[in-house]
Parts: C-alpha cells; structure tokens; sequence
C-alpha cells in the first residue's frame, strides 16, 4: 500500500471572501499535497471554513441576512478561489455541518468524562476578531488588539465551561522536548514553548448570549466556544462520505494529521490548546506545525478585519493561477514575513518564467526545429558526462529538491531550479550552436540541445506542484503528453522524471509557442506610494 500524508490548512473564519493571506497558505499546501501526490504518495488534504461564533453572528446581522445564509455564500467564494489558484483540495470542511456537529458532541463526552470540564466564571478581555482572551499586558494603547489593531477588545464577565488546560502544562513540556520538530520553524517552537513554560491557565469553552454555535451538549443554555467546535473540523474531514459519523470513523485511515500549516496568528491556539484537547480525549497529537509569517501591507498583517487587503481574485484574473503562486512561493521565505509589491510581483515574474525558463525553451526549441528535424537530438542522456555543466547541476537539484518541499522551504526549490535553467541560458550563448551548425558540428549540436531541453525538462518536473500549469506547458512542448492536473500518469509517480536523461532520444517535438507571456505593469494597479 502506497504510503499516506494528511495535511491542512486552517479552516478560515467566513466573516470576508478570502484575501491573498488565505491564499497564501492555501497556496503553500496545495503545493505540498502536489509534491507528495507526485512522490507517490496518497494524500489528503484538507482545507474549509470555520463559520461560528460571535464574528460570523455579527457580520451576518450586518449584511442583514442568517448566519447560514451568510456562510454559505462566503464558503461558495473560498471555494471559487481555491478553483481559480488550481488548488487541488480532498475535503472542504464546513464546520455548520451536521456530520461535524455529531463529531463535536461525541468529542467533547470524552474530554467531559474525562473530569476536565467544570463551571467556572470568565472574565478579561475579549477580541471578536480573534475570537480569543487577551491579557491585560498584550494590550495596544486604547485597549486595542495587538492582531486586529484596529478594534477595541470587549470586557466579558460570565459563567462558562472550563477546559482544564493547566493540568496539560507537564505534558505538552514532555511532548515538546519528545518531539524537537513538532512545531516549526523552531523560533516559532521556542515562543510556544516559553508560553506554556509562563503557565497555563484552563480557558472557556462556552458563551452566554451567542446562538450561533453549536449548543453544550450537556448544558444547551451555553453555546460551545467556536475555537472548540473548528479545530475538531480537521478531525470531520477524515470521514469518508459513506461513514457514519463518528470518531473511530474519523480517525481510522488518516489520523494523526502529518501537518497542520497555519499563520502564527493561531499558534496558540495550534500548538498548545489543541493538542491538550485532544491528550484529554486520549488521541495521538499531529506529527507537526508549520507556521509561515504574514504578508504585510505597509508593515502591517493583511487582513479581513482590517482590510487592507489584497484581492487574489483580481491578482489571478490579470496575471493567471501559477504567476500567483510561483510569486509567492519564490518571494516570501516560507516562515517569515513578506510585503507584497506589484512592481516587484511583475519583475520577477518576467524574469524568472518569462526569460530565464520560458525563453530558454523557446529559443532551444526553434533551434531543434532547425537543427535536429524537430526532434529531441538523437543523443542518450546517460552518455553525457558526469562533468558536464549542466548533468551536473541538474544531479544536484534531483538530489536535493525533495528534501526542499519537505522542509517547506519553497523559496529554495525555486531558487535552485532557476539556477539550472539559468545555467542553460549561459552554456547556450557560450556554445553558441548556431554557429557551431555552420561549421558542420552536427554531434555537437545535438548534444547542446538534449542537454538544454533535459534541464528544461527537469526544471518544469522540479517545479510542477508550484505551477502545474505551466509545467505541462513545457511537457506538452517537448512532446511529452503528460498531465500534471487531474489524476496523475503513472510514469510522473516515484522519483523517475526527476532524474537526468529521461527525455527519449528522438521524441518528436511540438511547435514552439511562448509558454509565458511577459508582463506589463498596468499604470492602473501601480503600487501605491
Ligand atoms: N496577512 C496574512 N499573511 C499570511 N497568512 C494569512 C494572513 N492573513 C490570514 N492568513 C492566513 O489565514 C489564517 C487566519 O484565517 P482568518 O480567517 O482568521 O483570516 P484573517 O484575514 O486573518 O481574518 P481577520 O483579519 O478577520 O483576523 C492565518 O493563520 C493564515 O493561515
Ligand atoms: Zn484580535
């Protein structure tokens, strides 16, 4: 049996349509789903909307419509964004499911009977925003959240259900120092882990005054908190359609989740509540957290609340799915922050797939046209060299680019095939085969050529999770009719077409057409000062 990984992203709160935050992780994922897809692998992955709470019941009322009908609008543009990024999600999980309401119910018995809920009275500060307790000390001037810095937080006084969290200090510690990797990248380990190390303190799981939700289940006078019931959302999407919805159901084939990614917004809540919720219900913890930074407008998070966003979907109109992602999965160290700017976004775009990939097959292409009948050159790839320039670079990026998406380290993987197809660019104008034709070194030619359409070939193999669109572009050219969307050849799975030489000798080639076209800056959507 082919072996499994699961991976998520946060499910998002519904209170705006998606912003390029949301996309980013989406992004990010759906490329990681890609690569183990194409290692092999049978993947799940999972992504949805969080659609209770305070925030959700208020937008709504502001929108003048139902909370349901509210959600089910926003939950149908993540999913027209996610379809027009090309992400390849398994299960969209919508926490106002009926499926999850029994999922939560059954969850929260076991955590119940496991003596760690109690009544008790709440009071602090609260952000609707991030649906969260603030300290007094985290505080912005103002009393305004430190995330949502333009919102006053809320004193709240009321009796709610505890969630004993305190009693998991000792062994959230253990689990942490057991498993180094559990959360990265590890400065993020390190700021989680001094939390916990300030002492935990048991944190409400329920609201008076709020309907939307789902009701306590043995108290229906409180409505469960919405963090409760949305991290379980990962836990629903495990079900197959056919299951009856429950936790053994659920956590049959897929549990425990290799990987959680999410922005450092929501660490705490990722790395500390929720793995104690789940050792109170005595299931295994996920193997790991990733936590990417945020992108910044003006040095600030971009965000729903504060809107000062930027719109993925116009992004995607004018610029097309894989210039978004190859943009930010090159851009932003993944785990730090970035700013994001359209000049920048255009510049590298026409660099990187405009010129250095999208021109250097091109010109290859026309030149084998005229040079070779076509065709692939009649040269075998495992004869070239070990020393040649670019087998050799090329052995290197095969070795090495595997281990770059599993360290989620997409700006390295971008980088080091570029360097590849840079390197093409190079040996051609020093080789010069044109004018090595002239002279009548046909052998020679040919193997300039093979050499250069094989690193295009890695180089489009190498970054196909990141713009599948475009690397089937490239195959489709070099006449390869493999699809890296939808269901993929069996001859893509395993490390195959990630090694040197794979492109058959004599392959019939098809016309070259420009697989990227420059971009313009549009005056209109200049960056702002
Ligand atoms: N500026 C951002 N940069 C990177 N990721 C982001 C950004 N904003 C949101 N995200 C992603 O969305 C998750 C938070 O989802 P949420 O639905 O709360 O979005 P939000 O835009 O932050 O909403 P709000 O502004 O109302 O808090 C983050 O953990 C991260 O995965
Ligand atoms: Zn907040």
């Amino acid at each position: 049996m082919s072996p499994h990984f699961s991976l998520t992203t946060p499910l998002y709160y519904v209170n705006a349509l998606p912003h390029i935050g949301s996309a980013y992780t989406t992004i990010a994922a759906d490329v990681l789903a890609r690569f183990y897809r194409l290692q092999g692998y049978q993947v799940r992955f999972i992504t949805g909307t969080d659609e209770h709470g305070q925030k959700i019941e208020r937008t709504a009322q502001q929108r003048g419509l139902s909370p349901q009908a509210h959600c089910d609008e926003i939950a149908a543009g993540f999913q027209a964004l996610w379809q027009q990024l090309n992400i390849h999600y398994d299960r969209f999980s919508r926490t106002t499911s009926p499926r999850h309401h029994a999922i939560v119910n059954e969850f929260f018995q076991r955590v119940w009977d496991n003596g760690d809920i109690y009544l008790g009275q709440q009071q602090g500060w609260y952000c609707v925003e991030c649906e969260e307790f603030k300290e007094e000390r985290e505080l912005l001037e103002g009393r305004r959240c430190p995330i949502h810095v333009n919102r006053t937080v809320e004193w709240r006084d009321e009796r709610n259900y505890f969630f004993r969290l305190s009693k998991y200090q000792q062994a959230l510690l253990d689990h942490y120092a057991e498993h180094p990797d559990f959360v990265q990248p590890p400065s993020r380990r390190n700021e989680v882990l001094s939390f916990i190390e300030r002492g935990l303190q048991d944190f409400s799981i329920s609201r008076v005054n709020l309907a939307w939700g789902f009701p306590v289940p043995t108290d229906p006078e409180q409505t469960l908190y919405v963090w409760f019931d949305a991290l379980l959302g990962y836990v629903t999407a495990l079900l197959e359609p056919e299951d009856e919805p429950t936790l053994a159901n659920a956590l049959k084939t897929w549990w425990p989740i290799n990987l959680h990614i999410i922005g450092k917004d929501i660490l705490r809540f990722h790395g500390i509540s929720w793995p104690a919720m789940l050792m109170s219900a005595g299931l295994p913890l996920p193997e790991q957290i990733f936590v990417h930074g945020f992108l910044t407008k003006d040095g600030q998070k971009m965000g729903k609340s504060l809107g000062n966003t930027l719109d993925p979907f116009a992004l995607v109109a004018q610029y097309g799915a894989d210039a978004v992602r190859y943009y930010f999965m090159k851009e932003v160290e993944f785990g730090r922050d970035g700013d994001f700017s359209e000049t920048r976004f255009v510049t590298i775009l026409n660099a990187d797939l405009a010129n250095d990939l999208g021109n250097l097959l091109n010109r290859t292409l026309k030149m084998a046209w005229k040079y070779t009948d076509g065709k692939v050159p009649n040269v075998q790839g495992a004869a070239i060299p070990r020393e040649h320039p670019l087998r050799q670079l090329a052995e290197h990026l095969s070795q090495t680019y595997g281990q770059g998406y599993r360290q989620l380290a997409f700006h390295e993987v971008c980088q080091q095939a570029l360097t590849l197809a840079r390197a093409g660019n190079k040996f051609l104008d020093e080789e010069a085969p044109w004018k090595r034709y002239r002279a009548g070194e046909t052998a020679a030619v040919a193997e300039i050529l093979y050499c250069v359409l094989e690193s295009v070939r890695l180089v489009a193999y190498v970054l196909a999770p990141i713009i599948p669109q475009l690397s089937e572009a490239i195959y489709g050219q070099l006449g390869y009719s493999i699809r890296f969307n939808g269901s993929i050849a069996p001859d893509l799975l395993g490390d195959r077409q990630a090694q040197w030489g794979v492109l058959p000798a004599s392959q019939p080639l098809a016309n070259p057409e420009p697989i990227f076209q420059k971009l313009l800056l549009p005056a209109t959507v200049a960056d702002s000062p």
